[in-house]
């Protein structure tokens, strides 16, 4: 049986797009991967790993054939990577993307894919690591994950079943937001932890006694921190194109310290306990879903 994508761009070989490729692979779902990206060690260590079948050269070449092109480049580098792909798209190419925002890449999408903004399906897996590269890439890393696809009115319904399916094909399970509903979600449950992980390891870093403080830091530091290990590039990014929904997070958050402050300034055992056990409950019963 023919695969069901002849050939896939990946613009961007490191954990997201690497281990799309590989999944796809796994699956028997592609012939042919191209990659391009910023670094030529990194697309030969992709090449050397079994990610790609080639390092791309020639854009307009390369996406003109393609069935689907993924963009899994940091996101401040799309709208670049749009004017740069657009005028050469095929007319049946699609285009998906791995970005953890979704409105600021619909709108750079917008601004650059002119005619060809149809055939963008904009998507988020949500799956992944503080490990970035194409060394950490894994075919089963969206195995049994959710992806969300934020799909434009502009899409044809058949262009966002085939990337619905392409994700599938990874292992993932689909589901749909708006932009706006992804940005505000994901502001809550990624994007503000990852920004309080970066700030108590930056916050503990700066004081004097720093190597003392770590190394007596146990599990529950390392189970807080793990994510502040993830790439600050790929996370400027993320604060910066959420920046309205994360400053409201942030308001919410500090107002939730205030309250265990002055439950805590008032020795008010009743406020402390009554907080930790709600958040014991819906985090346990979150655990057992
Ligand atoms: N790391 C994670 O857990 C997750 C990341 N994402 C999103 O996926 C995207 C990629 O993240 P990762 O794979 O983790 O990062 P990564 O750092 O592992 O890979 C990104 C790759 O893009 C390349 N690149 C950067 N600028 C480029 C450009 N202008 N043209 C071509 N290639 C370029 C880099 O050299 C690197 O190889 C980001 O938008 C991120 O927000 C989404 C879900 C999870
Ligand atoms: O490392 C972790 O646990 C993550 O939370 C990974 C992650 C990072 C960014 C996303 O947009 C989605 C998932």
């Amino acid at each position: 049986m023919q695969p069901a994508f002849r050939k896939v761009v990946i613009f961007g070989v490191g954990l997201i797009g690497g281990s799309f490729a590989l999944a796809l692979r796994k699956a028997g779902a592609v012939s042919e991967v191209v990659g391009f990206g910023r670094s030529t060690a990194t697309l030969e260590q992709a090449m050397q790993l079994g990610i790609v079948d080639r390092i791309g050269s020639d854009i307009a070449g390369e996406v003109g054939d393609a069935d689907l092109v993924l963009l899994a480049t940091p996101v401040a580098q799309m709208g670049e990577i749009f004017a740069r792909i657009a005028p050469h798209l095929g007319a049946h190419t699609l285009v998906t993307d791995g970005g953890s925002t979704k409105g600021d890449v619909v709108a750079a999408a917008r601004a650059n894919l002119g005619d060809k903004l149809p055939q963008f399906i904009p998507a988020h897996p949500i799956a992944g690591a503080e490990k970035s590269g194409a060394s950490a890439a894994q075919a089963d890393l969206y195995q049994g994950k959710k992806v969300v696809l934020t799909p434009l009115p502009e899409n044809p319904g058949e262009s966002v079943a085939r990337v619905r399916k392409a994700w599938e094909w990874c292992g993932a399970v689909v589901s749909e937001l708006t932009p706006q509903q992804h940005d505000a979600v994901f502001a809550a449950v990624s994007h503000l932890p990852h920004l309080l992980s970066f700030a108590l390891v930056h916050d503990l870093a700066q004081r004097d006694n720093r190597d003392q403080l770590l190394s007596f830091a146990a599990s529950g530091f390392r189970d807080f921190t793990r994510i502040a290990a993830s790439s600050p590039e790929m996370w400027r990014d993320i604060c910066l194109a959420n920046r309205d929904a994360m400053l409201r997070e942030l308001l919410q958050y500090a107002n939730e310290l205030h309250v265990l402050y002055q439950a805590l300034e008032q020795s008010d055992a009743a406020k402390l306990e009554e907080v930790f056990s709600e958040a014991r409950k819906v985090r346990s019963a979150w655990t057992q879903q």
